[in-house]
């Protein structure tokens, strides 16, 4: 770039690769470690699980190519990611390129060996008669060609003084060979090659669900133009506004909106839940949900990219990002370890030989320990297992916003729960409209009004259910007076300019008035009235009556979580006392607190931590993102619905079931339980290996076998368990 005095404008970017090679951790810090160097780079971020790596830089000063160069400087190819699943997954994992290198240096490794047998076997012809020597050459290629993958990321490592994996490998191989040991070498060499295969064969496993999460969603829709044909088009294509047509069997390409037809949507793959629900004109249908029977003709609401499902999959994908105390453990523990291992590799080295003792035998005791020394295995034990609990969670419609939260789940002793859309359905209806006495039908028809008109307005399901029944009553949406200075009073109710009047709509209490009769069981009782009346004395009101169902499997899904180990059950709720106990009487909460504004249940929540220690808090998300930022784990509950709950929430049961709660608890604690194994496992397998190794009980074999790539195999198998933990039906 020619020298200029202004700087160009900088654009910043962050651009994705796939690099397939990138599998343990010191792999991600060494490439970050090199590219936080370059010049325009302002952020690196990489997976060794996913194998990704994302780089948030500066267009203007680097770009995509530069970074990707000097990714394969240090040995590992790269390419740009393409958004889409790798299409080598799973299945490919055993066609790819590491497949090949890991048959073609076994085949070699057994020719070796048959060569070398052959060697010793006087009836063997005279051209064969110094096969002794082309077995060692054998080896030697089979060395080389299992070898192919690490030499140049061990020699690049070594360039930068890093003793990783591929380092240390290269080193042993060498190392091996120099002293002659040319089987060794090339059974070191192959052996890691098959491990680290089998190795990607269980990660792949381990967030394979992440891909079938993809998959869900079609690659096509069938969209209908202005001539009412339909044609296919990619989904990416579809933007907002127009219409698909979903037969039966489709899957629903969009977020959308019903314009036409009725149907049984099956909604199990994205809320967990094996039930149908019926969609007609009005209501909305998601991406990567099923048409059972019906034809469809849906409105796109949302581009592919915003759908539901892609935010499900994006969170998912950043949920591994976050990195969990254990994981902030492991790896404080790896800096110590790795460096105090390889000095007592020095150690094993120079000790005996200062003291006279043979130099071969305790060198590759020395390479030994190097290889032990490696922590990947160690570093890898909780972020698989926080993958695998992730990926089957989103599988079974809960969604975990991080590993932290999966981890703090299986903790939690205390759960919190809003009532209204939470332990009920939130599905109020209107059961009476009254008015106090002495109020005349005019002035009757302007209060109605003006709670419609402000309801409207407002998003709480209180408000939504008398907007509907003033709706039904016949005051049509067009004929509704203008609200001006609304505002809407959390806990309260909301208030707003209507005819010049200020009209509030809420909790009796706050607009002063007492409710007319006594309190109902299972009602909840809304007042509206003119607050801005000078005289006052009149205090013309009108009073809706609505009523709440519970939650069907509520009572169930309580007792589910008290045989899961949860001590106390609590409900939180702005509603009033009679209506909270008859509620709580049939879910069966241990505790219920009522008439609370949302800082009363921020309060609540930090008393409950007080005495209980960590508590969940369960809402909807509508009306209480406060409670849910104060609880330790915040569970939004109906999320597939809503847009603002995914947000708030720290974990979301994308539909209604509130037995999800106790699945959740149930894969959280299994895996709090798989990342203590596999640490135990890992540090216990690796210190045996360490204190054997003097003692030259260890062959290098094993060590690489054992120690390093088996431990990383066996924890990634170990956490594939979660995939199985049962959904509780
Ligand atoms: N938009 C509204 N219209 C009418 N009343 C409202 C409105 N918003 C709040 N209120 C009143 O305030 C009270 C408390 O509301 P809040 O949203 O805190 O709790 P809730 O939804 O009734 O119950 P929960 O806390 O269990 O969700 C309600 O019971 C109602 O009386
Ligand atoms: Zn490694």
């Amino acid at each position: 770039m020619p020298p200029s005095d202004t700087a160009p404008p900088s654009v910043v970017t962050t651009a994705t690769f796939d690099v397939p090679d990138m599998d343990c951790a010191s792999c991600v810090a060494r490439i970050r470690g090199r590219l936080t160097a370059l010049d325009g780079v302002l952020g690196v971020d990489g997976s060794p699980i996913s194998r990704t790596l994302s780089v948030e830089m500066d267009g203007a000063r680097v770009t995509d190519r530069r970074v990707r160069d000097e990714v394969e400087r240090l040995g590992y190819a790269a390419r740009i990611h393409t958004g889409r699943s790798p299409a080598n997954a799973t299945s490919g994992v055993w066609r790819g390129g590491v497949a090949r290198i890991a048959y073609a240096s076994m085949a070699l490794f057994v020719v070796a060996g048959l060569a070398r047998w052959t060697g010793y076997d006087p009836r063997i012809a005279a051209p064969l008669a110094r096969a002794a020597t082309l077995s060692d050459l054998l080896f030697v290629v089979a060395a080389l060609v299992g070898g192919w993958n690490f030499f140049p990321r061990g020699v690049a490592a070594a360039r930068a003084l890093a003793l990783d994996m591929n380092f240390l490998m290269t080193v042993a191989i060498i190392g091996a060979v120099a002293v002659g040991e040319t089987m060794e070498a090339a059974a070191i060499a192959f052996l890691f090659a098959l491990s680290e295969l089998l190795e990607r064969y269980a990660v792949d496993r381990a967030r394979g669900s992440v891909e079938a999460l993809m998959e869900l969603s079609p690659d096509r829709a069938r969209r209908i133009d202005a001539a009412g044909e339909e044609e296919w088009v990619e989904i990416e294509a579809l933007v907002v506004g127009d219409e698909v047509a979903v037969r039966p069997g489709d899957r629903v390409p969009a977020d959308g909106i019903v314009v036409a037809g009725r149907s049984a949507i099956d909604e199990s793959p994205i809320t967990g839940e094996p039930l149908s629900a019926d969609k007609s004109v009005g209501d909305r249908v998601h991406s990567g949900t099923i048409n059972r029977e019906g034809w469809l003709r849906v409105r796109v609401e949302r581009l592919a990219a915003d759908s539901t499902l892609a935010r499900i999959i994006r969170l998912v994908q950043d949920a591994e990002g976050r990195k969990t105390h254990t994981e902030q453990f492991v790896a404080r523990f790896a800096r110590v370890y790795t460096p105090i291992v390889t000095l007592a590799a020095a150690l094993v080295v120079a000790i005996p030989v200062l003291l006279g003792a043979p130099f071969e035998p305790w060198f590759v005791r020395g390479l030994t320990l190097l290889v032990i020394a490696c922590p990947c295995a160690l570093v890898i034990s909780t972020p698989v297992a926080v993958v695998s609990g992730i990926t089957a969670a989103a599988r079974n419609g809960v969604l975990i916003k991080g590993g932290r939260y999966l981890e703090a789940l299986g903790e939690v002793k205390v759960f919190a729960f809003d009532k209204t859309g939470t332990l009920t359905h939130g599905r109020l209806a209107v059961e009476r409209v009254e008015f106090s006495d002495g109020v005349e039908p005019e002035a009757a028809q302007r209060l109605l009004r003006a709670a419609a008109a402000l309801e409207r307005r407002s998003e709480h399901p209180l408000a939504r259910a008398i907007a509907e029944h003033c709706g039904a009553m016949g005051l049509r949406a067009d004929t509704l007076p203008p609200v001006a200075d609304f505002r809407s009073v959390p806990g309260r109710g909301a208030e707003g300019r209507v005819d010049g009047r200020l009209v509030r709509i809420g909790a009796p209490e706050w607009l002063e008035v007492d409710p007319p009769g006594e309190p109902e069981v299972g009602r909840t009782v809304v007042a509206a009235r003119a607050v801005d009346d000078a005289s006052g004395s009149r205090r013309e009101t009108v009073w809706f009556t609505l009523a709440d169902r519970p939650r069907e499997g509520a009572a169930a899904a309580l007792d589910a979580l008290r045989a899961g180990g949860v001590v106390h059950t609590v409900m939180l709720t702005g509603d009033g006392e009679g209506p909270a106990r008859a509620v709580a009487a049939r879910v069966g909460v241990d505790e219920v607190r009522a008439r609370m504004m949302p800082e009363d249940k921020v309060r609540a929540l930090e008393e409950l931590e007080r005495i209980h220690g960590p508590v969940a808090m369960v809402g909807d998300g509508v009306n209480d993102a406060p409670a849910l930022a104060a609880s330790s784990v915040g569970i939004v509950m109906g999320a597939m619905g809503s847009d603002a709950s995914l947000e708030t929430a720290d974990l979301a049961l994308m539909g209604d079931d509130l037995s999800r709660l106790a699945y959740a608890r149930r894969m959280s604690g299994l895996a709090r339980r798989v990342i203590r194994q596999n640490i135990a496992a890992a540090i216990v397998v690796k210190a045996l290996l360490v204190l054997a190794v003097p003692f030259g009980w260890v062959p290098l074999v094993a060590a690489v076998i054992v120690g390093d790539v088996g431990v990383s195999l066996g924890v990634t198998v170990n956490a594939l368990r979660l995939a199985a933990v049962r959904d509780g039906r």
